[in-house]
């Protein structure tokens, strides 16, 4: 399987997260990408590619023009506003307040983009972000020209990214770009399967309304996890959107057996839909030892879900997403993968 990375994605080096009441380093660091890759060259899953630079253009079909220049310009703003430590929101439109009108001031802008507070910006992460949706994108070219299976090592991951809102470590919906290229490429329906720990809201909320996309996401209930304030099950599209999008929360501690027959529905969803194309938002923060998720995937369980989903018979482009058990995150990265290999 051919994988593609690029070494922008190190651009991003933030130093704090807001955690527990604390700021502590991210959990979402560089060095996720790095045991990535060497698990992947260990095992031979195929060649490493960098992605042309596709631009702007497939940013601005998803995203707002005015919340991507905020990311173009924020970092450089916050610094020419006096503060000193990295750009993080500390206040927001809230309930009972105007959410109309963007303020001037960097802090106002922030709060009014953010989704949440452990989400900062700082130099380079507007790079990083413009290099991880060209990852997703080459990933995605390379499965429409070839047919075969592809893999984007994005950094930072993308699906809590809405069209004018970041956080979750998100800032580009690198699935949702991935997803309007297959589109405007001739695919007429796309699936896009979330199987991160964490609810895509950011995915939902681009394509809610539409019926060219599919989306489908297994997480932890949000009445008990992040983001907190979608992913529900009756949620279930509006407009030409109803009936696809497909939320299936699962409670903290479900068994892989549970997961892994949620995702027999999930996978009978797609095929009912006459989905063309398969783009797997993967996170492999449902591995039982992840220190901010609350499932129960061993790294062996990550080989039997890579062989399931080559049974789903789909053109297939898997996209980094989260994962934060540093040492596991390469093997079960690549034991999906491998897996997918193994059931083709
Ligand atoms: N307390 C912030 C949790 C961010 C979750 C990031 C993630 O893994 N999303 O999939
Ligand atoms: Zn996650």
């Amino acid at each position: 399987m051919l994988t593609f990375y690029s070494a922008d994605s190190r651009l991003r080096q933030a130093r704090t997260e807001l955690h527990d009441g604390t700021l502590v380093a991210p959990f979402e660091c560089p060095e996720r990408v790095d045991l990535v890759l060497k698990q992947l060259r260990l095992s031979g899953l195929g060649e490493i590619r960098a992605p042309s630079a596709y631009g702007l253009a497939p940013v601005l079909a998803v995203h707002d023009k005015d919340y991507v220049t905020f990311l173009a310009n924020c970092w450089e703003a916050w610094l020419a506003a006096g503060h000193e430590g990295e750009a993080i929101p500390n206040i927001w439109p809230a309930r009972r307040m105007r959410g109309d009108h963007i303020p001037h001031a960097i802090s106002g802008q922030l709060g009014y983009y953010a989704l949440a507070a452990e989400t900062s910006i700082s130099a380079g992460t507007f790079e990083a972000a413009m290099a991880s949706k060209d990852v997703a994108l080459g990933a995605v070219e390379y499965t429409l020209q070839t047919g075969e299976p592809s893999f984007g090592l994005c950094r930072p991951p993308g699906h809590h990214a809405a069209y004018d809102q970041f956080g979750g470590y998100c800032f580009f919906n690198n699935a949702a770009i991935a997803a309007q290229r297959a589109l405007e490429s001739g695919k007429r329906r796309v699936a896009i399967l979330d199987v991160d720990f964490h609810h895509g809201n950011g995915t939902q909320q681009i394509f809610y309304r539409r019926d060219d996309v599919l989306f489908i996401s297994l997480h932890g209930d949000p009445e008990v996890t992040f983001p907190y304030y979608l992913g529900y099950a009756d949620e279930g599209g509006e407009g030409k959107g109803e009936g696809f999008n497909i939320n299936y929360p699962l409670p903290h501690g479900t068994s892989v057996a549970t997961w892994m027959a949620t995702l027999e529905q999930a996978l009978a969803k797609i095929q009912a839909a006459g989905c063309e194309l398969l783009i797997v938002s993967l996170g492999v923060d449902i591995f039982e030892n992840d220190p901010i998720s609350a499932f129960t995937f061993t790294s062996e369980d990550f080989t039997n879900l890579g062989q399931r989903l080559a049974q789903a018979g789909l053109p297939s482009v898997f996209l980094m997403e989260g994962g934060y058990a540093v040492d596991e995150i390469g093997v079960n990265v690549s034991n999906v993968l491998h897996g997918f290999e193994q059931g083709v």
